[in-house]
């Protein structure tokens, strides 16, 4: 077992074609184990820059797991990083290709050492591939039918993870990994996106399985596995311009890629010693890639990033990520083939057996019960013999039927049956010596030499009455009688040894077994004592949780009294506090909290003004690049500094936002102290939220006056245009135009004017040169509590005048029945009401003005414009003469009159769009002072021809 942290290796691509289109500048600065950008620096593993080719972020990256792996380790190298950062390309399925990918050399490297372990160890070598991809939080295999649902993934007790019914393909070289890979790839799917042409829009996981048989019985097989994975990148709709099934996919890609984030969070700071939990269970791509991480694997992390600066943000996340990721702690151990453990096992009994049998080979020629013995003895070693050929041949099967799991099982089965024999031989092998050892004891050998020894003696008394001639004979067949005694006395004691011998092994064997019994019953015991104890802890800890739901009541409890009795004591706190007013000025701890929320949201405002901002420089540079590549000469030069200007200044600019972004986080800070300050936050906050809704009225009201405006002048602009053009009117008639023109202006700013002293009630949004500016609340003693800091100006009485009408003001308008006229506050349509003056005036003038034209002789096709409007007059401050576009100019040539018809609503105009151009003043990041400043500098007189 190791304890290993996932190693991570930054790759940081080539600035690409569209990158360098928009005149990006690299916003990193990179060292050996290093990546700077802005401000913050972060440390890695390796660092691969973008010259590097393919051959060396193998190299950093995979070829170290490849020890591992052989070792007998699980192995797992995964890609991350935003879309296009180039996680696809640095994993790569190309075999074939110029430039291959991780996958591609590690399958050369496995397929090229696993013949050399052939060859210099005789290790053989089993693998199987397998090929998923994650879409849409459904798993597919890749190597399967192309039809059908996903797959499910299932937790197996001994196998951990595994995908339920994903296919496993032998693969013997490099080339069927090839060709299943290639037939994989073209299955996953990719998708063209704004940002890459070939998005991957789903996780791919290659495994590889690897089993290692060694020639040498005794070393134990081993069984590892090497994912490969490519992941989806992260992405921004907003980048992307991803639309309907783009889209889904990309929710779903971020959401496993959230959780992938949460994941590594947690684990980094377990490590830190933090309790977390890593949410794996959120997404199939953590369930499954949970050994990888803080599991059973060797983990190398390849981040991909772009160096450029328009991708700042996201490749801020992904180091932030991959720096994070550094610090998980893997343990990893060697897995060993679980049938293998068993064969091995199998092996080492049948070894024993074979030693026995070898130690009861016959010594010397014994008799016929023992040779009976010494036949039974053959047989049992026949039997093992058997078995281990068997076990050979089940191993042969086991390797030629690696697919075939049934097969597996039915060999395994048999081979543990021919096991279960063993113990019977070996019972049948002590009968036969028992009854051996009576026999050998109590009958044939002393008996025979018994009977043989009184023969001998009568033999010899029988001589003395002899002749010497028969006596000699009778002398030399006792001499061979004794020579026959003396070797059956021989062969007795030999006999003797041999069952010494024998019963020496029994007694071993007998001991042996004795020993496992022995065994067998302290390891039942210690489990007996194991499960007794985890049982009392179990007792002991459900004890302690009752005692602490207890606890908790109690304290929960307590906690609501306190509640209550801080409720009570808030209630009379605020009553005293009403009792005296007003409250005399103390020094208070920190800022009153009307400047905190004030501040807050300045800080807020400031850093999405920067954002908006950034975005400003970079279309500006963008503009400035396609400039700079068609320029040439000194003017390239000029560009060309000007570009690299405009550079420093984003650099600067996403430098100072990460800064502020990093310093203040939002409202956190707002709701700290006392109840009493965040009592005063939140009225704070309400309003500022009031007075943000004020204005925010008060603006959509002056967008759609401003729009009306446009609308009318231009429809006005393009009358005055054609008359001008027409031969018909003369300078007199033109100047006269140009005269009512200018009386409608004035008109309108005289009313404007008058309302706005009549004190129309509109929040004053524009006090803050900020462009924010919180409006004091209105009740007195809502403001009880907070008398610090300088008195402040009531806000102004809201308009009375306030319609609800739709569009025009009819009969039931409410302005119209309190006898007023409708304003800014008035929710009906400025271009379209009739309740108001300036409408009437304009639409009278206007009128006037077309019916002065339609009078005219000839009209000749009018000149759209552009208009600029003066907001607090909501009149004509400039016409810009703009191009006439070919659809406008077909469409006027059939209609001499080249113009809408006669009555239609000025509205009608323009959504019939008979103006091609038209140049909008206000849009959404527009400040409002900016907004009026901006007015005011156009509202010069204007320059209609
Ligand atoms: N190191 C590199 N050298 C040259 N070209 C690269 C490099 N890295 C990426 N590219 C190119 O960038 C483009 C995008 O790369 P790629 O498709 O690998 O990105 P990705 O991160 O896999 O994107 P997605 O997440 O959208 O699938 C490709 O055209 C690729 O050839």
């Amino acid at each position: 077992m190791t304890e290993d942290g996932v190693k991570v290796v930054v790759r940081v691509r080539p600035m690409s074609t569209g990158e360098r289109a928009q005149g990006s500048a690299s916003a990193v600065t990179l060292e050996p184990t290093a990546v700077s950008l802005g401000p913050k620096t972060f440390t890695f593993d390796h660092v691969v820059a973008p010259s590097v080719g393919q051959q060396e972020v193998y190299t950093a990256s995979a070829a170290p797991l490849l020890d591992s792996f052989f070792a007998g380790y699980n192995a797992t190298i995964f890609a991350y990083g935003q879309t296009g950062s180039g996680k696809t390309f640095t994993m790569g399925t190309d075999f074939g290709g110029t430039e291959p990918g991780v996958i591609p050399q590690v399958m050369d490297a496995v397929f090229a050492r696993a013949a050399t372990l052939l060859e210099t160890k005789m290790t053989t070598t089993v693998f199987k591939l397998s090929y998923l991809e994650i879409l849409n939080e459904e798993i597919f295999d890749l190597l399967g039918p192309t039809t059908g649902d996903g797959l499910r993934v299932s937790d197996d007790p001994k196998k951990g993870v595994v995908v339920v019914g994903l296919s496993e393909h032998p693969v013997t070289s490099v080339d069927d990994v090839r060709s299943l890979l290639l037939r994989g790839s073209k299955q996953r799917a990719t998708a063209s996106t704004n940002m890459n042409d070939t998005s991957s829009r789903s996780h791919a996981i290659c495994t590889l399985t690897m089993h290692q048989h060694p020639a040498s019985d005794t070393e134990p097989s081993k069984l590892s596995k090497f994912h490969l994975v490519d992941l989806a990148g992260s992405e921004r709709a907003k980048k992307t311009l991803a639309e309907g099934d783009r889209f889904k996919e990309g929710v779903h890609i971020n959401k496993a890629l959230l959780v992938l984030g949460k994941v590594i969070t947690c684990l980094s700071e377990k490590r830190k010693g933090k309790a977390a939990f890593a949410p794996y269970r959120e997404a199939k791509l953590t369930r499954l890639l949970q050994d990888s991480l803080g599991g059973n694997s060797k983990t190398v992390m390849i981040a991909c990033v772009s160096p450029a600066d328009v991708n700042f943000d996201e490749t801020t996340s992904t180091l932030r990520y991959a720096e994070q990721a550094r610090c998980i702690q893997n343990t990893a151990v060697v897995n060993r083939d679980p049938a293998e453990s068993e064969i091995v096992y199998l092996r080492h009994q049948v070894e024993l057996l074979k030693l026995q049998l070898q130690q009861q080979q016959p010594m010397v020629d014994l008799p016929a019960d023992v040779q009976e013995l010494q036949a039974e003895l053959r047989s049992t070693k026949n039997q093992l013999e058997q078995l281990r050929q068997a076990k050979d041949q089940w191993k042969a099967l086991a390797q030629s039927h690696v697919n075939d799991p049934e097969a597996v099982s039915r060999a395994v089965a048999a081979e543990m049956h021919n096991m279960e024999n063993i113990d019977g031989v070996i019972a049948e092998k002590e009968v036969i010596m028992n009854a051996l050892q009576s026999k050998a004891t109590t009958d044939s050998i002393e008996v025979r030499l018994q009977t043989l020894q009184a023969q001998y003696a009568s033999q010899v008394a029988a001589c003395a009455h002899l002749t010497p001639s028969r006596q000699k004979t009778k002398l030399a067949v006792a001499t061979a009688a004794e020579q026959e005694v003396k070797r059956l006395q021989r062969l007795h004691a030999q006999g003797l040894l041999k069952i010494t011998s024998l019963e020496q092994e029994l007694a071993s064997l007998k001991q042996i077994k004795a020993q496992l019994q022995r065994q067998l019953a302290q390891e039942a015991k210690d489990h007996q004592k194991d499960k007794r104890e985890a049982d009392l802890k179990l007792l002991q800890l459900a004890r302690r949780d009752q005692k602490q739901a207890a606890e908790l009541k109690k304290l929960e409890q307590t906690f609501e009294k306190q509640t209550h009795l801080l409720k009570r004591k808030n209630e009379q706190l605020a009553r005293v506090q009403s009792t005296k007013r007003p409250r005399p000025a103390g020094p208070r701890a920190g800022p009153p909290p009307r400047d905190l929320v004030h501040d807050a949201l300045d800080v807020a405002l400031t850093i999405r003004g920067a954002q908006a901002a950034l975005q400003t420089e970079f279309d500006r540079r963008k503009a400035l690049a396609t400039e700079l590549s068609e320029a040439s000469g000194p003017e390239r030069a000029r560009l060309a500094s000007a570009l690299d200007a405009k550079n420093r200044d984003i650099r600067k600019l996403q430098q100072r936002l990460e800064l502020v972004q990093k310093q203040h986080r939002g409202a956190a800070k707002l709701c700290v102290g006392d109840i009493e300050r965040c009592h005063g936050v939140i009225r704070a906050l309400y309003e500022a939220a009031v007075a943000a809704t004020a204005a925010s009225d008060e603006r959509r009201s002056l967008e759609a006056q401003l729009v009306a405006a446009e609308t009318q002048l231009v429809v006005q602009a393009s009358a005055e245009n054609a008359a001008a053009v027409a031969s018909g009117v003369s300078a007199s008639r033109e100047r006269e135009l140009q005269a009512q023109v200018d009386a409608l202006k004035s008109q309108l700013a005289a009313k404007r004017q008058k309302k706005k002293a009549a004190g129309s009630g509109e929040v004053d949004i524009d006090a803050d040169a900020d462009g924010w500016s919180p409006p004091e609340a209105d009740d007195d003693a809502a403001d009880s509590d907070y008398t610090d800091g300088p008195p402040r100006k009531k806000a102004k009485v809201v308009a009375a005048d306030c319609c609800a009408c739709n569009g025009k003001c009819a009969k039931g308008c409410a302005c119209r029945a309190h006898g007023g006229e409708c304003g800014a506050r008035c929710s009906c349509s400025a271009a379209k009401c009739t309740n108001r003056t300036a409408h009437a005036e304009i639409e009278s003038g206007v009128q006037d003005i077309l019916d002065e034209i339609l009078a005219a002789p000839t009209v000749t096709t009018p000149t759209p414009v552009a208009v600029v409007v003066d907001k607090e007059n909501a009149v004509p401050a400039k016409l810009v003469m703009a191009p006439a576009s070919a659809e406008f100019a077909k469409k006027s040539a059939t209609k001499p009159s080249g113009l809408p018809v006669k009555r239609r609503g000025l509205h009608e105009v323009s959504a019939n769009k008979k103006i091609p151009t038209m140049r909008r003043l206000y849009d959404g990041n527009t400040s409002y002072a900016t907004l009026q400043s901006r007015l005011q500098s156009l509202s010069s007189p204007p320059s209609v021809p």
